[in-house]
């Protein structure tokens, strides 16, 4: 289904089966869920619910074994792999949890490459200011290497927007990060949402779902839950608690 007006993605029926027979593993068991435009979505639940699935499966870097995935109306199980390449040069970003920076290029080159690698010109003035919008004017030259994990997680961020994507993904963003640096990407991802930006980010971490504005729960393949916020870090660690089947405090 193309989805809903005013909403980015649409994910309906979604499944993803990982080998057949006996030991086939249903990671995604059918999930419908539509992300509007200029949102912040935190997908959350144990481990091996389904979340970096997903978040592939969503993103067009995997394709599902059923149901579709839509981006802004376009359906990605009609695009060629030709086709779903360019698409998600064009429209779709993505943040890994260890940046996936190239170690021997500047910030400014890694930020270029999206532009590069669909033909069009990497206009400086355009990475550059990409680079300010994260707040890293002035390192422009610095490779990752001479960048702290927080500055490198920028960098990837500044790649990921530089094409004007309709929708950035962010798997674990803040997960090889400390406190402080979590903390100004959390900041800066709410930032980006607030001026218009959709963003679906996985996370473990209550505190940075908290930065979100719905919590989506998974369990083992569907969806278990849906807040609407702003949820607090408590509320989001009580529910997990319970999906893990820990006490949950009253
Ligand atoms: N390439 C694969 N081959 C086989 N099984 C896989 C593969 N990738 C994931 N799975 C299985 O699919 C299920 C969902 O995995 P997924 O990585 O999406 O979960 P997750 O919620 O992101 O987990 P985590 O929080 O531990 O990262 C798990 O049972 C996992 O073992």
């Amino acid at each position: 289904m193309p989805g809903e007006p005013g909403e980015t993605v649409r994910l309906t029926s979604l499944r993803r089966t990982y080998g057949d027979g006996p030991h086939a593993v249903a990671a995604l068991a059918g999930v419908t869920a539509g992300f509007a435009a200029g949102t912040f979505t935190a997908v959350m639940g144990p481990s091996g619910s389904g979340k970096s699935t997903l978040l592939h499966c969503a993103a067009g870097l995997d394709r599902p074994t059923g149901g579709t995935v839509a981006i802004e109306g376009t359906d990605l199980g009609a695009l060629d792999e030709t086709a779903l390449t360019v698409f998600r040069r064009e429209r779709v970003g993505f943040v890994f949890q260890e940046y996936n920076l190239v170690s021997a290029l500047t910030a400014e080159q890694n930020v270029s490459l999206p532009l590069r690698l669909s033909g069009r010109a990497a206009d400086p003035d355009r990475v550059r200011s990409a680079l300010a919008d994260v707040g890293l004017a002035g390192r422009e030259g610095h490779r990752p290497g001479g960048l702290s994990g927080g500055e490198r997680q920028r960098v990837a961020i500044a790649r990921a927007l530089v094409t004007g994507p309709a929708v950035v993904f962010a798997d674990e963003p803040t997960g090889a990060l400390d406190t402080r640096a979590s903390h100004g990407v959390l900041r800066l991802l709410r930032g980006l949402v607030d001026s218009g930006q959709t963003v679906i980010m996985v996370t473990h971490d209550p505190v940075a779902a908290a930065h979100a504005d719905r919590v989506l729960f998974l369990a083992d393949g569907a969806v278990a839950g849906d807040l609407a916020g702003p949820v607090g870090a408590e509320t989001v660690a009580c529910r997990l608690a319970g999906m893990a089947g820990m006490e949950v405090p009253a």
